[in-house]
């Protein structure tokens, strides 16, 4: 369902925000020639309120990831602002986590030791750091792998590692980078649907970006749709009123998952096909 302008409205105003993105642009301007410029998002408006799970969408290149920079702290926008549980976010957000496309462990740790890393530099004291590192393992399914070096392990027990090693800091928001694009598609499902489990057992922020308009309406409470590049910005927003507890391959054969997806499509493929085309003339 396209969220009315009220509800948006009434979302903004929410003072449970944990993450508000007000009129946020990024432009980046070329290293070997200055005056050439790039301005991948403009006018961005986006909130994420506090235990709520919000994916964004969008065609290739359109700025998904310069958005969850900048949610994390990493990329300062050109313009806007950033407001984390109502403060103005200065420098990196400590109070986000962070879950990426590449691989996030170090290799010369054992999977016990890549999620205690976190909570070492932290000051955690070692053998805390270990009991809690331990019961994340078990939360994710890896209780008996926990001496285990990452190339010892399989694609979808790095990503469950890589979970553990974001979620025992606790952070109040999750930011999520196509976290699972690389798996094969049943791991990748019980992937997401470990998230779901140990989201709604928590019930923190999430910010979930991903190419897969299936996934995002399968995992979401609200799916926004970035426009084409450049200039990028927020051309749909879809309250996605699936009940939940939800099985992500389940819900997808059921109508109210397939009309929402149609909705949702109808303003997405358009967009598509522009971020396909300047790809191809970027290529050319
Ligand atoms: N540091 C940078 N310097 C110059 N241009 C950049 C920089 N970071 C991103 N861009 C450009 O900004 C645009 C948006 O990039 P971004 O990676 O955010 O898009 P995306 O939607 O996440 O892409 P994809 O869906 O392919 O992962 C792209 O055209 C990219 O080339």
């Amino acid at each position: 369902m396209l969220a009315s302008a009220a509800e948006v409205l009434d979302a903004t105003d929410n003072p449970a925000a944990a993450l508000t993105l007000t009129g946020v642009a990024c432009t980046f301007v070329s290293k070997d020639a200055p005056d050439q410029r790039y301005t991948a998002v403009q006018d961005v408006d986006l909130r994420v309120g506090a235990g709520e799970f919000v994916s964004v969408v969008g065609p290739t290149g359109c700025g998904k990831s310069t958005l969850l920079n900048v949610a994390a702290g990493l990329l300062a926008p050109s313009l806007g602002s950033v407001q984390v549980f109502g403060e103005p976010l200065v420098g990196l957000n400590r109070r986000a986590g962070y879950m990426f496309q590449t691989e996030s462990l170090m290799p010369w740790r054992t999977a016990l030791a890549n999620v205690s890393a976190g909570l070492e530099f932290r000051g955690t004291p070692l053998k805390e750091a270990q009991a809690l590192a331990q019961e994340w393992l078990g939360r994710v399914g890896l209780s008996g792998f926990g001496d285990r070096y990452p190339h010892q392990m399989s694609g979808g027990m790095r990503k469950r590692a890589s979970l553990a090693q974001t979620l025992v800091l606790d952070p109040d928001i999750i930011l999520m980078d196509e976290p699972f694009s690389a798996l094969d598609i049943q791991t990748r499902q019980l992937m997401e649907n470990e998230v779901l489990q140990l989201w709604q057992a928590k019930r923190k922020a999430v910010l979930f970006i991903t190419h897969d308009l299936d996934e995002a309406i399968a995992m979401s409470d609200r799916v926004v749709v970035m426009s084409a590049g450049p200039a990028s910005h927020p051309m749909g927003e879809f309250v996605i009123d699936i009940a939940r507890p939800r099985d992500v391959a389940e819900i997808k054969s059921t109508p109210r998952f397939r009309e929402l997806h149609a909705g949702i499509w109808d303003v997405l493929r358009e967009e598509v096909l522009k971020g396909y085309q300047q790809q191809l003339q970027k290529v050319a």
